[in-house]
């Protein structure tokens, strides 16, 4: 079987040329975007994300703002500090990394940033406007793994799809995404009684489950596009760290028509979209501040 390897690392070069192109433009007309990048206690792949945005913030000319609270910080304290970013005139966006810690509300938390500067569609207001098919800023994950379906040139009108993972940012969006191209998606989940059955049905299968090895060659059909959005941080025999996805690589890139890889799959195209979506905060901002104010005096 013939396979390609989706190359996520070539997919987000290609997106941020445009990106940083779009960002001169604002910068020009007095709308530098400002992206502030929340994370609350210290989670590994928190802490990728973050390293990877500040890189890729850098490239793209977009101002960053790593903002690190302790595990232990109160609801109050952090809603606070959202909220002072949202009165800030300098940030144009903000994202909060998830996981919280257990005694923060995530769903509180998330309603607390303005839709305006929300770059992940992840308020209740922006993440509705995926069910109306409007899908030009949505989850960075869940952006990033449908734009890697689309390097297949599969059509996606009555595509076969099966997600593994049904979580709010990444599995639900996923689904929804697709549903608004016409594809035929199921989604599976802990609770599924046999995964096999349905991911074997799969022309494109997306799993986002966090479960290193989960997905063996015998669950996957020939030639369908595998879609690995697992970051799994392991420890090798000789006590090496390494990152892998939730798909076992070698053995499902023998039989899968495309495959992405972990690393240089989902994750770099993650941070590209994250980037794009602050330029589109930010010029959404730029709108709505033009429609009551008419240009900014240069
Ligand atoms: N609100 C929210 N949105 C997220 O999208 C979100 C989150 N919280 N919490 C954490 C997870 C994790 N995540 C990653 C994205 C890219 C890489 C990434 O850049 N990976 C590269 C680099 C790996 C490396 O440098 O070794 C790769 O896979 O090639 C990693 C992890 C997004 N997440």
């Amino acid at each position: 079987m013939s396979n390609a390897l989706l190359n996520g690392r070539q997919v987000a070069d290609t997106m941020l040329v445009q990106t940083r192109a779009q960002v001169a433009d604002l910068k020009a007309n007095g709308w530098a975007p400002r992206l502030c990048s929340i994370s609350v206690g210290d989670v590994s792949a928190v802490q990728l994300y973050v390293r990877n945005q500040k890189r890729t913030a850098e490239k793209a000319d977009i101002q960053f703002e790593e903002v690190h609270f302790p595990a232990e910080i109160h609801q109050e304290q952090l809603l606070a500090a959202i909220h002072g970013m949202n009165a800030d005139p300098r940030v144009t966006g903000i994202i909060l990394q998830r996981p919280v810690p257990q005694h923060l509300s995530i769903k509180q938390l998330q309603g607390a940033i303005h839709p305006l500067k929300d770059v992940e569609g992840m308020h209740p207001a922006s993440i509705g406007n995926i069910v109306y098919n409007e899908l030009e800023l949505g989850p960075c994950t869940a952006m990033a793994s449908v734009e890697l379906l689309r390097q297949t040139s599969l059509s996606l009108a009555g595509l076969e799809v099966v997600v593994v993972g049904h979580s709010e940012i990444v599995g639900k969006p996923i689904a929804f995404l697709l549903m608004a191209e016409g594809a035929t998606v199921t989604v599976c989940h802990h609770m599924t009684r046999n995964l096999s059955v349905h991911s074997r049905r799969a022309d494109a299968l997306f799993v986002a489950v966090g479960k290193p090895g989960l997905i063996k060659a015998e669950m996957v059909k020939p030639g369908a596009a595998v879609i690995d959005i697992g970051i799994n941080q392991i420890t090798l025999p000789d006590g090496s760290t390494k990152v892998v996805g939730d798909v076992d690589f070698d053995s499902v890139s023998q039989i899968a028509g495309w495959i992405t890889p972990v690393p240089g799959g989902v994750g770099p195209v993650t941070v590209a979209v994250l980037m794009r979506n602050a330029v589109i905060g930010a010029t959404r901002q730029k709108k709505h501040y033009e429609s009551l104010f008419g240009p900014q005096a240069q």
